[in-house]
């Protein structure tokens, strides 16, 4: 599933991390790379200890916490703390990779396993040109570029890439996801029917119906997390 979180962070916390991006002691991205993946990554990442990504990601976690459509579409067990890259001038692209199945923290030497890739999107499209996350998966192929403080949401499992940006600075953050719920077509259809019944409730309240599913909701999550 692909999904646009829109609003994950306020205009109040965008300002802030904004800020913080500016001063911020940017590296050569290819240090986290794969050895598949440094080949086609050309951009530039904060090294995870620096004090801005730590102040950046209790930012960025705390945004991720309150909000309802997230949680409901990547069902979160862990989230791997998040990570923050630029591209522009000659650091300007990422070609098509595949992300590492496990992901190892560089704190505790946690494992997470990569169900959910995501993107939330700093600088606002007319910034710069180009840019676009290219993702290739079971849906065909999509280009997404979003309004600073959205989101996308996609399968770890795809093939996915940024194209060049060729004027101004492209800022995100970018992380992964294990779900409660490993598989995608599962987790797909709880979050197809969280939606109905949010709507459903909108329009008629707390129904004998809305309960009996929610139940549903329930059972099902019960069948298939694994928290
Ligand atoms: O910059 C992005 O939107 C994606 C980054 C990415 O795919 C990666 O670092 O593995
Ligand atoms: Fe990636």
């Amino acid at each position: 599933m692909l999904l646009h979180v829109p609003e994950v962070l306020t205009p109040d916390e965008l300002r802030q991390c904004r800020d913080l991006l500016r001063d911020a002691p940017w590296t050569d991205g290819r240090a986290t790379a794969g050895a598949q993946s440094a080949v086609v990554k050309n951009n530039e990442q904060l090294p995870s200890r620096c004090e801005q990504a730590q102040a950046l990601q209790a930012i960025v976690l705390r945004a991720l916490e309150r909000h309802p459509l997230f949680f409901s579409a990547a069902l979160p067990k862990r989230i791997f703390p998040p990570m923050f890259n630029r591209y522009g001038g000659t650091a300007n692209t990422y070609g098509p990779h595949v992300d590492m199945a496990v992901r190892h923290t560089a704190q505790g030497g946690v494992r997470v396993r990569t169900d959910v890739s995501c993107t939330l999107f700093f600088a606002d499209p007319d910034e710069y040109d180009g840019g676009e996350l290219e993702i290739d998966d079971t849906f065909g192929s999509r280009r997404v570029k979003l309004p600073a403080g959205d989101m996308v949401l996609y399968p770890g499992t795809s093939v996915h890439g940024v194209a060049p940006v060729t004027r101004g600075h492209r800022l995100a953050s970018f992380f992964w996801i294990e779900s409660m719920v490993r598989s995608d077509e599962q987790r797909r259809l709880l979050f197809d029917l969280d939606m109905a019944l949010m709507r459903l409730r909108e329009r008629e309240g707390e129904s004998a119906e809305a309960v009996a599913l929610t139940g549903t909701y329930h059972n099902l999550l019960r069948m298939w997390a694994d928290t």
